[in-house]
C-alpha cells in the first residue's frame, strides 16, 4: 500500500485564493489587509522563511512591511517599534520572527504585540483563547496541519491522535485544536519512554519534534494519517522532516511531504489570520 500524498502548496493554493478574494473586497473599501514582518539579526533559515512571507503577502495583494535589524538592536529599541506598528492603522499583524537573539526577552516582545494584531496566536491571551475555545487568533503552524487534516475528508470525532512534541507553537496546541475535533488525544515527548506504544495506536499522528526518523514504519499503525512538521537537513544538506517519509508512506493513508507539506500552509494560515484582523479592524 502507498500513501495518498497531503499537499500542502495545492492547498495553500485553493486557502490563498480565497484570502485574495477577502484582501480585495477589504482593499475596495480602502482598509488594504497589512503585514509587519520584523527580522532581527542574521539566521539564514529565518531569511528563508520570511522572504517567503513577504512573498506571500505580495500575492494575495496585502500591503507589507519587512523590517530588518542588526543582532545587537537593543530590546528597547524593538519594542518602541513594536509600539508604533501597534498604532499603525495600515498594519493589522506584526509578526516578529523566531527566534530572537539572546539578550532579547521574547515573551515581553510578544506581550507587546496589541491582541488585535498577534496575527502567530503566540501571546497569553491567544493561548488562552484557544484552551478555553473562545474565538481568537490560532498559532499557524498547528491551524495548517488542522486544514491539512480537513483536506483527507476523514472525521477526528473518537480518533485517536498522538502528537509527538510539546512545544508551546506546535506540540500543546496541536493537541488543544485536535481536542476541540473531537479526537482523543495522547501529547508524548522527550520524556516518553517508548513512543512506538503510542503511536501504534494512533488514527492520526502530528511529528513535530525538530529531528530525523523520529517516525518509522513500524511505529505506524496501517491506515494512518500522518503529518510532518520536522524541518531538519539531512547528510547532504537537503531539508526533510521528522517522519522516515520512504518508510511510513508504505503503511499510511495520508502523509505530507516536506518540503511543501506544513511549511507552505504555515503561511497561508498567516496570511489567513491577518486578512482576519483586518476584517475585524
Ligand atoms: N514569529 C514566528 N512565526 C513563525 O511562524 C515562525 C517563526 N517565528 N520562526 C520560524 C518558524 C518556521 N516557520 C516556517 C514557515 C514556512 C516554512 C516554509 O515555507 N517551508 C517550505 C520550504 C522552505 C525552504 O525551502 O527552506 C516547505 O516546507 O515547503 C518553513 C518554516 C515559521 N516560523
Amino acid at each position: 500500500m502507498s500513501a495518498q500524498l497531503i499537499d500542502g502548496i495545492a492547498l495553500s493554493q485553493k486557502l490563498r485564493a480565497e484570502i485574495a478574494a477577502r484582501a480585495a473586497v477589504l482593499t475596495a473599501k480602502g482598509k488594504q489587509p497589512g503585514l509587519a514582518v520584523i527580522l532581527v539579526g542574521d539566521d539564514p533559515a529565518s531569511h528563508v522563511y520570511v522572504r517567503n512571507k513577504v512573498k506571500g503577502c505580495e500575492d494575495a495583494g496585502f500591503y507589507s512591511l519587512k523590517e530588518q535589524y542588526p543582532a545587537d538592536l537593543s530590546e528597547a529599541a524593538l519594542l518602541e517599534r513594536i509600539a508604533a506598528l501597534n498604532a499603525d492603522p495600515k498594519i493589522h499583524g506584526i509578526l516578529v520572527q523566531m527566534p530572537l537573539p539572546k539578550h532579547i526577552n521574547p515573551h515581553k516582545v510578544i506581550e507587546a504585540i496589541s491582541t488585535t494584531k498577534d496575527v502567530d496566536g503566540y501571546s497569553v491571551l491567544s493561548a488562552g483563547e484557544l484552551m478555553t475555545g473562545l474565538e481568537g487568533f490560532r498559532p499557524c503552524t498547528p491551524y495548517g496541519c488542522m486544514k491539512l487534516i480537513e483536506s483527507t475528508g476523514v472525521d477526528l470525532k473518537g480518533k485517536h491522535a498522538v502528537v509527538i512534541g510539546r512545544s508551546n507553537t506546535v506540540g500543546k496546541p496541536m493537541g488543544l485544536l485536535l481536542l476541540q475535533a473531537n479526537a482523543t488525544v495522547t501529547i508524548c515527548h522527550s520524556g516518553t519512554p517508548d513512543l512506538g506504544v503510542f503511536t501504534r495506536q494512533a488514527d492520526v499522528v502530528v511529528a513535530a519534534v525538530g529531528r530525523r526518523n523520529v517516525l518509522t514504519a513500524d511505529m505506524v499503525k496501517p491506515g494512518a494519517i500522518v503529518i510532518d512538521v520536522g524541518m531538519n537537513r539531512n547528510d547532504e544538506g537537503k531539508l526533510c522532516g521528522d517522519v522516515d517519509f520512504a518508510g511510513v508512506k508504505e503503511v499510511a493513508s495520508h502523509i505530507t511531504p516536506v518540503p511543501g507539506g506544513v511549511g507552505p500552509m504555515t503561511i497561508t494560515m498567516l496570511l489567513m489570520n491577518t486578512v482576519e484582523a483586518a476584517e475585524r479592524a
